[in-house]
């Protein structure tokens, strides 16, 4: 598998993605402008501090060629404002750097959270879809991406606007012309050589940001089918080709180092050619003698040029293009940057799969009957679920059975609204599913999937996800009604131990019996359960279908099964088979039903 390119003709993101976090920094306008401030601060401080230093060494060498110059020539205010301006400059860099990444840090935080809420009401299919690897790195390299915006690209971007307009006006006070040459030559480094950066590198930028992406989306998938490429020797194969993306990723960043140099480059023979044409039309303005007391500098404007002002322009040039300096390797990020926002902006843009109405507009469902009318059901192409009807009265309990593959686990996924059917209609207490509201929703039904997931917390606080006021003693009676109580006695910590990552310290037969506990304990009025007994031996699998009745009575249960184990204490049996109901029997009639009984057994057999 190779990296995906990006097509030759895919448009780099516009400025325009950047307008959401442009809006979010609103809401951190204080730290964000205290930062900006204190930048400006920063830097008319070192302009000032190197124009002003300038100035001063080259007014005390010409006050030095007579006695009367150096008596009249005060050394005291221009040196106690050398050390003020070195005072500002330090302790303004310090605000800034704490003021700017506290605002980029809560910034971050505030548009995780935002990426949160945009995917927290996605269903878990609807998640899958997207793609575990690649929400990472949403979250993560695209998140981070994003804090160079603010603290590379803006702040120093306002820096360079303010230093220009700061040299042009002190130079324009006294030199006009020099001035003009000065805004002009700055101007080109700080405007034109970012731009050609960006545009030049933004292909680059969307090449490497969807190389790493995929890298990235990669690696984590393959380390989780370590075990896999492992066993069947495919790991060092695996290596060699992630190898080989990286590679690819290394050469878009060579590409771009070279740009970076190349920028650097054609800004420092700006720069060189702005000092070397105010120095030379400088000397050429500049009286023949330069005699002048410190006081009297301003009296020439407009005339000749005083020597000593010289040096003052040429390194109030040098100071401000400090602040130009950092701009093409920022301009050359902003491309990464849009891309990651215009990446981040489609998942916030993807419309969740379930829509529930508001709680006011939602209805009250009245009893718990379940009646699911002409339901079909398409994963893309396939068709899954075909005309399906079935309905269960409340405390019914029902068994599905049906080849692997003809949809049983689909049409839980669809009660439970993690897949929306494509026709037919599906009431719960005579409120059509859709009209629910979430609350109401989720608290009728207890799910237990195929897959269970142990959070990274206790194994209480895991049972207590489907019932948050179970005391101790209940979730301890469930897991031993589940044939759990040995296992836990088996945990240090008993109930509050903590499971490895996913649940990889229970077996899969123990962590499906945890799953089934989760959902047993809720209190929903309809438990919906697939496969409980999958991969349990007989005796273990017998107890937890007694279990399962047990802590059901009274409450209605659609439970899958592969197994012919207990069917008999079912009210129903149901069979699906290439995603059409066929026979919805009661054990009597299957027992009656020849056919029925081979239909069931050749099922029942598949496990
Ligand atoms: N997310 C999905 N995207 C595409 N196809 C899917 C998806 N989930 C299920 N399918 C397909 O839908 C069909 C029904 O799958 P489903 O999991 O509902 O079957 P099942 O009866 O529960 O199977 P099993 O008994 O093996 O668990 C299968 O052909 C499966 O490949």
């Amino acid at each position: 598998m190779t990296p995906p390119d990006v097509p030759p003709t895919a448009r780099p993101p516009s400025l325009g993605e950047l307008s959401p976090y442009l809006a979010l920094m609103r809401e951190h306008r204080g730290w964000l402008g205290v930062g900006a401030l204190l930048a400006l601060i920063t830097l008319l401080a070192a302009t000032g501090l190197l124009a002003l230093s300038g100035w001063f060494l080259s007014a005390t060498a010409v006050a030095g060629v007579s006695v009367a110059a150096t008596q009249a020539f005060n050394f005291f205010t221009p040196a106690a404002g050398v050390r003020g301006l070195a005072l500002a400059r330090t302790a303004g860099r310090y605000g800034e750097r704490v003021t700017t990444h506290e605002g980029t840090l809560r910034l971050l935080a505030s548009l995780r959270r935002r990426l949160f809420d945009a995917i927290e009401p996605l269903s878990p299919a609807a998640l899958q879809r997207a793609g575990q690897g690649e929400l990472m790195t949403r979250l993560g390299a695209d998140v981070d991406a994003l804090d160079s915006l603010y603290v590379r690209v803006l702040i120093p971007s306002l820096v360079a606007v303010c230093a220009i307009l700061a040299a042009g006006t002190l130079i324009g006070v006294f030199a006009p012309t020099l001035a003009l040459i000065t805004v002009l030559g700055l101007a080109l480094t700080g405007g034109l050589v970012p731009w050609l950066a960006w545009h030049l590198g933004s292909r680059d930028a969307m090449r490497h940001q969807a190389s790493a992406s995929h890298l990235r989306a990669r690696l984590l998938e393959r380390l989780q089918g370590l075990g896999e490429l492992v066993i069947y020797g495919r790991w060092q194969a695996e290596l060699a080709s992630l190898a080989e993306q990286q590679a690819e990723r290394d050469r878009i960043e060579r590409s771009q180092a070279r740009r970076q140099a190349l920028a650097t480059w054609l800004s420092h023979t700006l720069l060189g050619l702005t000092l070397a044409g105010v120095a030379l039309l400088g000397v050429m303005q500049m009286a023949p003698q330069t005699q002048t007391a410190v006081g009297d500098v301003t009296a020439h404007a407009g005339e000749l040029l005083d020597g000593r002002l010289l040096a003052l322009f040429l390194l109030a040039i040098l100071g401000a293009f400090e602040a130009l300096a950092p701009l093409p390797l920022a301009w050359q990020g902003l491309g990464r940057c849009l891309s990651a926002a215009a990446r981040l902006n489609q998942v916030q843009a993807d419309t969740p799969a379930p829509q529930f109405p508001e709680d006011s507009a939602a209805a009250t469902p009245v009893g718990h009957e379940l009646v699911v009318h002409d339901l079909n059901v398409a994963h893309g192409d396939t068709q899954v679920l075909e005309q399906l009807s079935l309905s269960l009265a409340p405390g019914e309990h029902l068994a599905l059975l049906g080849p692997s593959g003809s949809g049983k686990s689909t049409l839980l996924e669809v009660l439970s609204r993690f897949h929306a059917p494509n026709s037919g209609s599906i009431h719960l207490g005579g409120v059509a599913l859709e009209s629910l509201d979430e609350a109401t929703l989720r608290a009728s039904f207890a799910v237990c999937p195929q897959d269970t997931h142990l959070f990274c917390a206790s194994y209480a606080d895991n049972l207590r996800l489907a019932a948050p006021e179970a005391s101790d003693a209940t979730l301890i009676h469930m897991l031993e009604s589940l044939g759990l109580g040995e296992w836990l006695a088996r945990q240090p910590q008993g109930l509050a131990g903590f499971p490895d990552e996913g649940g990889r310290s229970l077996s899969g037969g123990q962590l499906r019996r945890f799953g089934v506990a989760r959902a047993l304990l809720s209190p929903a009025p309809i438990v919906l359960l697939d496969e409980p007994c999958e991969g349990l031996d007989r005796e273990s699998a017998e107890r937890v279908i007694s279990a399962i009745l047990t802590a059901c009575r009274g409450r209605s249960l659609i439970m899958i099964t592969h197994q012919p184990l207990g069917l008999e204490r079912f009210a129903r049996l149901a069979l699906l088979e290439e995603g059409r109901l066929k026979e919805d029997a009661t054990p009597t009639t299957l027992q009656a039903d020849s056919r029925l009984a081979r239909l069931m057994a050749r099922t029942t057999n598949q496990a």
